[in-house]
Parts: structure tokens; C-alpha cells; sequence
């Protein structure tokens, strides 16, 4: 299920010919992910971004057509029986365990962890910056501080596929910034798959190498991250980040989402 030849230790994701729908919302998906990349889903709001995230991880099943992770059909298996993690834009953690218990259930949800799993545990915190922080509660930490807990579970459960749901949508620039050069070097580290959506232009440039573009529950555009930010980038994408760009600065704000 894992692909080694290029180095990278991701697992290949596909949709194939899913189905979906919530009520009137009906959205159909086909899309094949190379193990090991990283991916950025952007689209209006409503298009189905975090919809297609969900079916992948299990949160939502298809009306029809299968979910690959490898070569694993997973499209009727629970969330934690998926070889994945997946990350949101908060509520990540447990607002009654402390930090180093939030992350150790990532190598074990009953927290039975052995030497090896606290060692574990205390190099991811380390390696995120957190290391000196592992005994205070969520609510005691910053916003960047509870996400870097939540990649800091990523490592320590080590699966082949990470799913990011707008994850550093609520921090400020230069924090988001913080935060994805720690996924680009968590991937470069692990060489997992990547998908995150996001509506930020700057952050899929910052690490996407594919962009995977949705509209109303379709994907309309795929390809290199650069040839959508060129002049011959899909045209529905340029008039979505024309758009985006219009009501950021009539809102008088830069980066931040509206
Ligand atoms: N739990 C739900 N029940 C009913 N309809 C839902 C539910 N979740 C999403 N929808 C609908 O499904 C469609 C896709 O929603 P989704 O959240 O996937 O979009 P999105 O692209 O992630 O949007 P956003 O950028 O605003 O987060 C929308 O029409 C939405 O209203």
C-alpha cells in the first residue's frame, strides 16, 4: 500500500467515480492523487472541498464508487481503521487530556503507551516546539500552539496519508506561515501523501505542487500549482482568485479569510 520507489513513504489516494450528496447538494468525484505529493483543494465556499476530504477519511460514505488509499478500497470502512490523519481548523484535541496525552493518543486511544511510544511522544513535541509544554491543557495554549499538538499527533501516528482541513485558517500571517513550512518539513521528513484544502492562493503556492480546483461539487480544474498561478491557468480559477483578491481588499485586510 505504501510506495518506496521514489523515496517517499505516501500512499497513492483515488476517488473512483464517487458519489455524494447532502439533500439538494449532489457531488460527484474522480481524482487520483500520486503517493507522496502534495496537494492544495481550493474552490468557493460550498463547492465541496471539505466533503471530499470527509469521504476520505471516512466521515462520509459514497452513494456510490469506491475510496482508494493504496490499493485498499476503504470507501465502507470506519475513520480509525484508515491509514490516515486529518487535522481541522480547531477542535483537534481534548479540552480534558494535556498535551503530551492528546498526542500519545495518536499510537494508542486507550493512552497504554509504551517506553518507545513516550519517547515518541516527547520527540514530536520537540520537534513541533513544544517540548516544556506537554503537561498544560488546551485551553492553556495559543491557537498555533494547539495545532502544532495536532501535528504533533501526526507524526507519532505516522500514516501514510495527511488530510488538512483549513487547518491555519484562524492564524494570523505570519503564524500560517510558521505552520506550513512545519508541514513542508514534516513531509519532506515522512514523505506522506498530502491534502489540504485551503482558500488562501499564497498557501497552495507555498507548498502544493498539484491544485486540485472544485465548483460546485465537481472538480473543474487539476493540475501543477504554477500553471494555475500563470497566464494560461484555468480561467475559472482566475476569476475565482480575482474574486478572492476583490473581496479581500474591499474588506481593507490582506491574507486573512473572509
Ligand atoms: N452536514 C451537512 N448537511 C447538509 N448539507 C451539508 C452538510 N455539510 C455540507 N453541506 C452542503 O454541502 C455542500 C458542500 O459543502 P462543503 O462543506 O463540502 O463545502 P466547502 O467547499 O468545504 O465550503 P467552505 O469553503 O465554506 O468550507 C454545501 O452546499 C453545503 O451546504
Amino acid at each position: 500500500m505504501t510506495d518506496t520507489s521514489n523515496g517517499r513513504t505516501g500512499a497513492a489516494v483515488r476517488l473512483d467515480g464517487v458519489t455524494f450528496s447532502y439533500g439538494e447538494a449532489s457531488m460527484a468525484f474522480d481524482l487520483t492523487v500520486e503517493a507522496g505529493s502534495i496537494t492544495a483543494i481550493m474552490g468557493p465556499s460550498g463547492s465541496g472541498k471539505s466533503t471530499l476530504l470527509n469521504l476520505v477519511a471516512g466521515f462520509e460514505t459514497p452513494k456510490s464508487g469506491r475510496v482508494l488509499i493504496g490499493d485498499r478500497d476503504v470507501a465502507h470502512e470506519p475513520p480509525a481503521a484508515r491509514p490516515l490523519s486529518m487535522v481541522f481548523q480547531e477542535n483537534n484535541l481534548f479540552a480534558h487530556l494535556d498535551v503530551a496525552q492528546n498526542v500519545g493518543l495518536g499510537r494508542s486511544p486507550a493512552l497504554r503507551l509504551t517506553p518507545s511510544d513516550r519517547t515518541a511522544v516527547s520527540e514530536a513535541l520537540v520537534r513541533t516546539g513544544l517540548g516544556g509544554k506537554e503537561h498544560r491543557l488546551p485551553r492553556e495554549l495559543s491557537g498555533g500552539e494547539r495545532q502544532r499538538v495536532a501535528l504533533a499527533r501526526v507524526l507519532v501516528r505516522d500514516r501514510p496519508v495527511l488530510l488538512l482541513d483549513e487547518p491555519f485558517a484562524s492564524l494570523g500571517p505570519a503564524l500560517r506561515e510558521d505552520m506550513l513550512g512545519l508541514v513542508a518539513d514534516l513531509h519532506a521528513e515522512r514523505g506522506m501523501t498530502v491534502l489540504f484544502v485551503t482558500h488562501q492562493p499564497e498557501d497552495a503556492r507555498r507548498i502544493g505542487e498539484t491544485m486540485v480546483f472544485l465548483e460546485d461539487g465537481k472538480i473543474t480544474a487539476i493540475g501543477e500549482v504554477s500553471k494555475f498561478f500563470g497566464k494560461h491557468g484555468p480561467e475559472a480559477f482566475r476569476r475565482y482568485i480575482g474574486s478572492v483578491a476583490g473581496s479581500l481588499q474591499s474588506h481593507g485586510i490582506a491574507r486573512k479569510r473572509t
